[in-house]
């Protein structure tokens, strides 16, 4: 049930079982709570994503740190949950918001049903809800901050008023919150991480990365290993000299939560390792590559999340259906002024999906080319990455083709 946003004084007092959204326009909705249903209330900027299936990578994915996530398709939970699809080894969204949550979980690798899974991470859900109504809402308005409450006791009024007050995502270094302390190694044969002695050997044919991690989603480095690569996983704010200790052949910029340009210790690292190493970076890493050229960031009006978003490789024209997750983008015109130059193009909002330093070894892309919303349109990506570790130049469009063409087989 919807509240209009301007009558949430007459609105309704929550029952057992139940949950309230409610957002800073004064609008709230009350649902059936799940997952972790002890009464408290959680802050989070409300998001939407469009995907019809991957629910468990979006829980589980730290760039929704911070986050209330809303997914359109109505029926989610219907394929449990496995621990072979989990982004990272633990649910990061603030608040989990669906229309139909199902009642059986129909996967043979399912080893828990969502409401479960949520259960025991702690992460509240709120269920029965008209996610339409809400998600034009977001769109008509831009995101909005809100919070998700299964405490009976706190008024609407209340509600509404400690959404208003509550610290959204701009300006707040969210990476800080989700990134690994420690340094590791990823195994892909043991599928986890090993924790980091000495530096990773050399292997030959192999390239050594090290992987910056601002909150990476564990399917980046599978796909980094699957390429070619040995990843070190170093925290966020690993300085230059720490980094060269591992004397790595590239470096990777990880996706992340939050506003980019509160990332200060990563952007100020990378400004000293431009021209020194190559680098790619991916999502969060895009927009710190961006910045630290001196570029600027800014905040979309309700972002992209979902796994069918169209983007244009602007050199071989070729579109790729890709899985996003962003509520900031790069500005182009800075970017241009700096030497970067346009390789990728959202079709639906024109707004920028990735970029090429015209004189260093340097290339990143704004969505997910490790996600597969089906196909593995983007996957040459990685690929671009090793080959600009041995010529040490970046992708340019026949690069970027001959990749795509080999990875695909066309
Ligand atoms: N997936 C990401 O890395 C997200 C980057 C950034 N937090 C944004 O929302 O734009």
């Amino acid at each position: 049930m919807t509240c209009d946003p301007n009558s949430a004084s007459s609105a309704a007092v929550s029952k057992p079982g139940s949950a309230r959204l409610a957002l800073e326009d004064g609008s709230v909705f009350v649902g059936r709570a799940f997952g972790d249903t002890s009464p408290k209330s959680v802050e989070g900027e409300v998001c939407f994503n469009t995907s019809l299936s991957g629910y468990q990578e979006v829980v589980t994915d730290p760039s929704y740190a911070g986050q209330i996530v809303t997914m359109t398709c109505p029926l989610i939970g219907n394929y449990g949950v496995n621990p072979g699809d989990l982004e990272s080894a633990k649910a990061q969204v603030s608040g989990f918001v669906v229309r139909e949550l199902a009642n059986t979980a129909s996967n043979y690798r399912a080893t828990a049903k969502l409401e479960q899974w949520l259960a025991e991470e702690g992460v509240t859900g709120i269920a029965g809800i008209d996610t339409r109504a809400l998600t034009r809402r977001l769109r008509i308005e831009g995101a909005l901050r809100g919070v998700l409450c299964t405490d009976a006791s706190v008024s609407d009024e209340q509600l509404v008023a400690q959404a208003k007050a509550s610290a959204g995502l701009v300006g707040r270094n969210l990476v800080a919150t989700v990134s690994r302390t420690q340094p590791l190694a990823w195994s892909e044969d043991l599928g986890d991480w090993l924790p980091l002695q000495g530096s990773i050997p050399a292997v030959d044919n192999r390239f050594k990365v090290v992987a910056l991690d601002c909150g990476a989603k564990l399917n980046i480095l599978r796909n980094l290993t699957d390429s070619g690569c040995d990843a070190t996983v170093l925290p966020y704010d690993t300085t230059p000299e720490q980094i060269a200790e591992h004397a790595p052949d590239g470096l990777f910029v990880s996706n992340g939560p939050g506003d980019p340009s509160a990332v200060q210790p990563t952007i100020d690292h990378l400004k000293q390792l431009i021209g020194k190493l190559p680098i790619f970076g991916i999502c969060l890493g895009h927009q710190l590559l961006s910045r630290a050229m001196g570029a600027d960031t800014f905040k979309l009006k309700f972002g992209h999340r979902g796994g069918n978003q169209p983007v244009q490789n602007l050199g071989t024209q070729k579109v790729e259906i890709t899985s996003q997750n962003h509520g900031f983008a790069v500005d182009p015109d800075s970017l241009a002024k700096v030497g970067g130059e346009p390789t990728h193009l959202n079709l639906n909002d024109k707004t920028l999906e990735g970029f090429r330093h015209t004189q260093e070894p340097i290339f990143a892309v704004q969505y997910h080319p490790e996600a597969s919303p089906g196909p593995h349109d983007s996957r040459y990506l990685f690929d671009c990455f090793v080959e600009m570790m041995r010529t040490g130049s970046s992708p340019d469009a026949a690069a970027m083709d001959n990749a795509q063409r080999q990875r695909n087989q066309i």
